[in-house]
């Protein structure tokens, strides 16, 4: 038998994405001894022990973390470093401390004066969710064939780094390590701004006059309803981002709104080249992402 990755893992936040691991660890028993988890909301909790996610379900953070290998932060970006600082003093040395937060830099910033040279912190962040959160959203299958970027503590150790990244490919994910601005950059523009946009287009048309708002809803053809989607999702969950990764976002929305502007005075002067144009760039998009896929 192969030795766990783990003898002891505790997932803070058996959410969407805590309960997503967990839910595959119990399908890979091998992987981790020990699954502890905690959680501030009694709720959440008793969801928790209904569903068998973990060894020890508690409601007391310090007793959870302070025996585990690996301590895996899954609560909303906003409440990461304050956990990380408050636990950092009383984890175990030698262990590892990660988290699954959807920005970086703010989080690096407020953590980096509480680490310890003896706990590696390796952030890995899966780029693969849904507008659901709660235990009850997770599945098991959520991580296959996604990417999760990790985005090690520069002093972190290799071994810690390697053992992260091993983790999330038993999740079946592929992995890519990157640094933390350049991780913020390209999730501002790839999931933070659509988000953005989607909850954005939602209150335009919701702050159409009455008569007309409930024709949007009753013919949403699929461009509305995709978009209606992604702004059901979660908004403390989405605050937090987008308040914690302010100039990334802030600098590819100023990009949208010009390219936005662009493409009304191409309307407006009826430029056909431009229109067509930037419509086929969308379409060839469209279409290496999934020759990707299929790669
Ligand atoms: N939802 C998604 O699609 C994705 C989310 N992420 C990131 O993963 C993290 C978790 O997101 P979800 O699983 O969607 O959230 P969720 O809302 O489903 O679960 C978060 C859990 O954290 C708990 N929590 C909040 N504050 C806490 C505190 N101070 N102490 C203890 N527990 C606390 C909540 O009670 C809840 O059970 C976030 O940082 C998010 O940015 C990353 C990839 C995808
Ligand atoms: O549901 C969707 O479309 C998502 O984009 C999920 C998602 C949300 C946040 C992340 O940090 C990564 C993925």
């Amino acid at each position: 038998m192969t030795e766990p990755l783990f003898d002891t893992l505790c997932v803070v936040g058996p959410g969407l994405i805590g309960s997503s691991v967990l839910r595959r660890l119990r399908a890979m028993p091998e992987l981790v001894g020990t699954l502890i988890v905690t959680d501030r909301d009694r709720d959440v909790l008793a969801r928790a022990r209904a569903l068998d996610l973990g060894d020890v379900v508690t409601d007391d953070l310090d007793a959870a973390v302070k025996d585990a290998d690996c301590v895996m932060l899954c609560v909303p970006v906003g409440a990461i470093a304050p956990i990380a600082s408050r636990i950092l003093p009383i984890m175990k040395s030698g262990a590892i401390l990660t988290d699954v937060g959807s920005t970086r830099r703010s989080i690096v910033d407020a953590l980096t004066p509480h680490l310890r040279t003896d706990i590696a912190y390796v952030p890995a962040h899966p780029m693969a969710g849904t507008e659901h959160s709660g235990p009850d959203a997770g599945f098991a299958t959520l991580f296959e064939d996604r990417w999760c970027l990790i985005t090690p503590d520069r002093n972190a150790p290799e071994d810690a780094v390697t053992r992260i990244g091993a983790f999330w490919h038993a999740m079946g994910a592929r992995t890519r390590r990157m640094d933390a601005d350049h991780h913020d950059t390209i999730c501002a523009m790839v999931s933070h701004l659509p988000h953005l946009i989607a909850f954005t287009i939602c209150g335009t048309a919701d702050t159409l006059a009455e008569d007309m708002r409930s024709e949007v809803l009753d013919f949403a053809a699929s461009g509305f309803r995709d978009f209606t989607r992604i702004a059901a999702s979660d908004p403390t969950m989405w605050r937090d981002i987008f308040l914690n990764n302010r100039d990334a976002l802030l600098g590819v929305l100023d990009r949208f709104s010009q390219d936005a502007a662009a493409m009304a005075d191409a309307i407006r002067s009826g430029d056909e080249e431009t229109i067509v144009e930037t419509i086929e760039r969308g379409r060839r998009i469209r279409r290496s992402l999934l020759e990707n896929r299929q790669a």
